[in-house]
């Protein structure tokens, strides 16, 4: 009897793991092509558990690969499968396009269950819906009202700055800029996105700014990282919340922080933002949206929506402004031609919206230089939802060095887009893709290659991600980074304390983050001066 019970749960589980493992897999790799890559490092984790992708950076190793294998590759992932990683435009282009129907995110299932169900986490006509009721909230028209407000952050930095700067003596004050970025970034997105101050930038400390600090106490090291990427891309995400590991129980408690926050930011907008009676909340991305909502009954803004825009928006661009100033204190002279640029019109006055977008061309190219080089979201991952054919721009031979024109993906079949190997490749950018040179896109882009024009994204990166899912705060950021920097450099001047050549080291948090190699945490000194004292 007991042995009948037995047979009971055996018999489908292990058909279910044959069809799993076996079955599966032979159609798969029937219907994929198979091209070169390099070889697994464990019989469990495929080539997930090599030092170089989990001690490393990701995209050192593939540059290396791109180099070895061409515009793209396949990698051994775990549990015998494997990971196309693509560096071609045209079947980057193809992929994103399909995007959210033909290819889903596999980590979507995490955000649903950490975040709730917001723009992130959606796919399909749920993620059109939501998309469509999110946009106004980033029309150019909505970004241009909430400019003012970026300065008023700015502003708020240079007064401290102004005090810590004029106590110092002739070198200037050495000041934790990715600290303040942080507080600017945060308090940017509380007022511009809700009209709601963290006063991160009056020196308090809110409880979301404490658990995001957290990561950096404890950053992922080790095997930690590569751990991670397996479970969230090959678990369903209700498992990996309960996995009890240090990171998820610090993700949960994020959530359950910036949950506090939104449902009192939702509550007080749906009372006061939804008027124009208070002008400041109205001025907000969710207070034009509320305004939207109040005309129409197909959609509501939901807590789930604010957690993103939170989560989405806070990292990402303090980061971006971060990098910004340690490659404007490493070279100098770009540092002097942005500051001249902005002296030449704005010595008097602050730049507008229209400045930002149709003036200020050297800027604009600071910005798009250091979204190439520093992506803070270094890789996406993408799943297919049927067999698919991968066109291809490029030269490519499979395993056995036959020449290529498409790649076969099997329904299933995950394809890797290393944002930063992409946007760093030799092949696409030219011998000197590595290096911090604005001046690439001056002049209608005339520093890039035929290549790299051949890549869509914004501006040819695929630093936001493309198609239908592409960032849609990139404007957000995009005002922001420049109100701040156009009031930075007309003030300051900035050096890394040690000199140029400092090092500089990446750190994983939530993002990874620059930090100067040997200091603590996440910490970016900048020896910064006044202006007006040279
Ligand atoms: C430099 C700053 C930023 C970078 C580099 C960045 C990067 C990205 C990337 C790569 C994606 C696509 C993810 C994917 O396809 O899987 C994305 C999506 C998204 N971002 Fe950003 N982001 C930035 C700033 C912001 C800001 C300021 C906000 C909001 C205020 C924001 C809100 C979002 C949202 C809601 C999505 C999901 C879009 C969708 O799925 O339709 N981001 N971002």
């Amino acid at each position: 009897m007991q042995l009948y019970v037995l047979e009971l749960i055996c018999i489908p589980l292990a058909t279910w793991l044959v069809h799993k493992l076996v079955v599966k897999r032979l159609r798969n790799a029937y219907k994929s092509t198979s091209l070169a890559g390099p070889p697994s490092t464990s019989l469990l984790f495929g080539i997930r558990a090599s030092d170089g992708l989990l001690r490393g950076d990701p995209n050192k190793m593939y540059e290396k690969w791109e180099k070895e294998y061409g515009s793209a590759f396949q990698v051994p992932g775990p549990f015998w499968t494997k990971q196309y990683v693509l560096l071609d435009p045209k079947a980057l282009a193809h992929v994103f396009s399909r995007t959210p129907f033909g290819y889903t995110r596999p980590g979507a299932q995490m955000f649903l269950r950490i975040f709730g169900q917001g723009l992130l986490s959606a796919e399909g006509e749920t993620h059109k819906r939501q998309r469509k009721a999110l946009t106004p909230a980033f029309s150019n028209a909505a970004i241009r009202s909430l400019t003012s407000i970026f300065f008023d952050s700015a502003y708020k930095l240079k007064d401290v700055w102004d005090s810590e700067v004029q106590s110092s003596d002739a070198n200037g004050a050495v000041i934790d800029v990715q600290q303040w970025m942080n507080k600017t970034s945060l308090d940017s997105i509380g007022l511009a996105g809700f009209g709601h101050d963290f006063h991160a930038l009056d020196g308090e400390r809110s409880e979301v700014q404490k658990v995001f600090d957290s990561f950096a106490l404890a950053p992922a090291v080790g095997k930690f990282n590569g751990v991670i990427t397996f479970i969230v891309t090959f678990l369903p995400g209700g498992l990996f919340m309960r996995l009890p590991l240090k990171r998820v129980k610090l993700f949960t408690r994020l959530a359950a922080r910036i949950r506090e926050v939104s449902e009192e930011l939702w509550r007080k907008s749906k009372v006061e933002g939804g008027n124009d009676e208070k002008e400041n909340k109205v001025r907000s991305a969710i207070g034009t949206l509320l305004k939207a909502e109040s005309a129409s009954t197909e959609w509501k803004i939901d807590v789930d929506e604010i957690n993103e825009l939170i989560l989405a928006g806070y990292e990402t661009t303090s980061i971006t402004m971060t990098w910004a100033l340690i490659e404007l204190s490493r070279h100098p002279e770009k540092q002097e031609r942005l500051r001249k640029e902005l002296m030449e019109s704005f010595s008097a006055r602050d730049p507008t919206h229209d400045d930002f977008t149709s003036g200020l061309h050297y800027l604009d190219s600071v910005l798009r230089e250091t979204l190439r080089l520093h992506p803070p979201v270094t890789q996406l991952i993408r799943t297919a939802e049927e067999d698919d054919i991968l066109p291809l721009s490029m030269p490519l031979k499979n395993a056995s060095g036959m020449p290529l024109n498409s790649i076969s993906i099997p329904k299933g079949g995950q394809v890797v887009v290393p944002i930063r190997a992409l946007n760093t490749s030799p092949t696409l950018w030219g011998p000197d893709a590595l290096e911090f040179k604005p001046e690439r896109w001056m002049d209608d882009e005339s520093g890039l290659t035929e290549a790299a024009r051949a890549i869509q994204g914004y501006h040819h990166l695929f630093t936001f991600g493309d198609g239908p899912r592409i960032c849609i705060g990139r404007a957000f950021a995009g005002a922001e980074f420049k109100a701040v920097l156009s009031v930075l450099l007309r003030n300051y001047i900035f050096e890394l304390r040690d000199g140029p050549q400092t090092p500089i080291e990446t750190i994983m948090t939530i993002l990874p983050r620059p930090k100067v190699a040997g200091e603590k945490g996440y910490a970016v000194p900048l020896r910064v001066r006044s202006t007006t004292s040279t």
